[in-house]
């Protein structure tokens, strides 16, 4: 299989994660922002996570550089342009990018600015690349939750016109959800649909929570799942797609290495599974390494790709026509 030229599906990938090193220094140049360096390999290598960090919170500090570009429309809406002409131009299809609208507070810029700024970046691509996509709005578990209504209130005027989802991010620890029901509750009432990033660092508890008290439809990651019985059960029984992320996994520790990833056990025991970036950049990834490396670890045949393929399409956020026009590239 030629995993470059296969149709892929990104259901999984953060904006301020997927930053191309070149644009952060063009527009650290435009914003008059001081550079820790002007070389770029200098500048990659502070926005990748090493492979061996000590869990995911070392693997969050990475995105502390980017973040500082993204506080202007222009910033906003070239970046996200560019996510999605680099996913396009490796035959991704379909993208969910990801991003918490409060992390673009620090200039000024209301929530509409933030979210029409990446929504217009994306219609751009969408206008010259074959691919389509969604925004994904996150909430950070570490932030203050008072603007939480805020953020959902703004995105509600995209909503089916290039917002679709709510996501909680950033570091985790267990039992988080139970501070969250309110909130996704109302996301759920405005029309959002909810994927939550859950059992990465945390325990399979989260994921159950995720489900159970969240109404997850997917779950970001979900590995360990594995270990716990109620968790997995529930997962298969919901029919909830897990938003796995190979590269990012290992860099984070929520697997040791690629082979005892158990996204292959999980494929062939039912549960719903999914393949994705996590990170373009910070996991210094594409859609083709991440297809690449899972084929070639568990051996996967066309057949296995495709099922995969089509469980992202199945669960995706996208529009019935979209999601039509995607299975049209599945074998
Ligand atoms: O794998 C991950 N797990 C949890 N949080 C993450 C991951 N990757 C990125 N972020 C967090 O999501 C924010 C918005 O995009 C990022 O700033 C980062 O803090
Ligand atoms: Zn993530």
């Amino acid at each position: 299989m030629n995993n470059f030229d296969l149709p892929k599906i990104d259901l999984h990938c953060h904006l301020d994660g997927s930053v191309r090193p070149q644009t952060i220094i063009e527009l650290a140049h435009q914003q008059n922002l001081p550079l820790p360096s002007e070389d770029i390999s200098e500048i990659k290598t502070l926005m990748v996570a090493p492979e061996t960090c000590q869990n995911l919170d070392e693997y969050l500090m990475r995105f502390e550089l980017p973040l500082s570009v993204m506080q202007t429309e222009e910033g906003l809406e070239r970046i996200s342009f560019e996510v999605f002409e680099d996913a396009a131009k490796e035959n991704v299809k379909y993208l969910e990018v990801r991003f918490g609208p409060m992390l673009h507070l620090q200039n000024g810029l209301t929530f509409d600015q933030i979210i029409g700024s990446v929504v217009k970046g994306m219609k751009r691509a969408e206008e010259q690349y074959d691919i389509h996509g969604n925004y994904i709005l996150s909430i950070l578990r570490t932030m203050p939750k008072d603007r939480i209504n805020e953020v959902i209130d703004a995105g509600a005027k995209y909503l089916n016109n290039g917002v679709v989802a709510f996501d909680l991010a950033g570091s985790e620890v267990s039992g988080f959800c139970h501070e969250f029901i309110p909130y996704a509750q109302y996301a759920i009432e405005k029309g959002y649909r909810v994927t939550i990033h859950a059992g990465e660092q945390g325990d399979g508890q989260n994921v159950h929570d995720a489900v159970s008290l969240l109404g997850a439809e997917r779950v970001g990651h979900g590995i360990h799942i594995k270990g716990h019985p109620e968790a997995y059960e529930l997962v298969k029984s919901e029919s909830v797609a897990l938003e796995t992320c190979p590269s990012s996994n290992i860099q984070t520790k929520a697997v040791d290495n690629l082979s005892s990833h158990p996204i292959k056990a999980f494929h062939k025991d039912g549960v719903l599974i999914t393949i994705n970036t996590d990170n373009r950049t910070v996991s210094n990834t594409t859609m083709t390494d991440e297809v690449r490396k899972v084929v070639e670890e568990f051996d996967l045949s066309r057949e296995d790709y495709f099922a995969i393929y089509k469980v992202s399409v199945e669960h995706s956020f996208a529009a019935d026509a979209v999601k039509q026009h995607l299975m049209q590239y599945a074998d």
